[in-house]
């Protein structure tokens, strides 16, 4: 995380008026589809190879195929991404942008404006509730991610009225749906909630979203990015 703490920030307070998440989950339902945050993710630390195909055209695709809201990795080293990729998109789109990235100071909100920022409660720790604060003054909706009870309750205590589990474990890489059939319940109902990663077929999809688990919305990132970008969003938002 040292390096991720030393990257740069923005020359200036960025001030975004977002796009609604909230909203364009009950929109997507009220469509009759699944809600899901796609995510652009050319690489990363568990996937061979890296997809060269313009960012801008994959989340064209991405939007086309139904989702709802999109992820933009903007780390450069592990995951190919950009700043500038997360903002060609934003520009080339009209649903709501997730900065994915690894922000563990104040100053790092302010390198590029999206609609939806990740917060990591594991990485963060006891500076989560300054910046959460830190993003919602900016305009941002701050998506706080956990992967443990302990995580979940410090998430609440900052006030978290978007929670993503994340089920898998960033420490040792393994990924786990229980995570989030396990911690799920413990989400209190005017939360809105996001099943993170691991998710590939329309039966983890219906896993993911069944009554006790109960996930408002998806994020996927490999099973998308691994073939036809378009296909695979259509595949898993119509697996009602
Ligand atoms: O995706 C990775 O390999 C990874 C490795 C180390 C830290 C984080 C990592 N991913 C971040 C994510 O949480 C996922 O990109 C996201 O939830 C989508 O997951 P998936 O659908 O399993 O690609």
């Amino acid at each position: 995380m040292d390096a991720a703490r030393e990257r740069p920030g923005g020359d200036a307070r960025v001030s975004v008026e977002a796009r609604s998440f909230p909203d364009a989950v009950s929109a997507t339902e009220a469509d009759g589809r699944v809600p899901l945050i796609a995510e652009v993710k050319p690489t990363s630390p568990t996937t061979d190879g890296v997809r060269e195909d313009d960012p801008v055209e994959l989340a064209r695709e991405m939007v086309a195929g139904g989702a709802t809201a999109l992820s933009v990795l903007t780390e450069p080293e592990h995951f190919g991404g950009s700043t500038e990729s997360l903002s060609r998109i934003r520009e080339a789109v009209d649903v709501p942008v997730l900065r994915k990235d690894f922000i563990l100071r104040e100053e790092q909100l302010d390198a590029v404006e999206s609609d939806l920022v990740l917060l990591i409660a594991r990485f963060v720790g006891d500076d989560l509730p300054d910046l959460v604060a830190a993003a919602r003054d900016r305009g941002f909706q701050p998506l706080i991610e956990v992967h443990t009870r302990e995580e979940l309750t410090a998430a609440l205590a900052a006030g978290a009225d978007i929670v993503g589990i994340n089920n898998r474990d960033l420490g040792k890489l393994e990924v786990d749906l229980g995570t989030f059939e396990k911690l799920a319940p413990e989400v209190p109902d005017d939360v809105l909630l996001v099943a993170e990663s691991g998710v590939h077929t329309t039966e983890d999809v219906q896993r993911m979203r069944m009554r006790e688990a109960g996930a408002d919305a998806l994020l996927v990132g490999t099973a998308i990015m691994d073939g036809n970008v378009r296909q695979n969003t259509r595949r898993l938002t119509t697996s009602t």
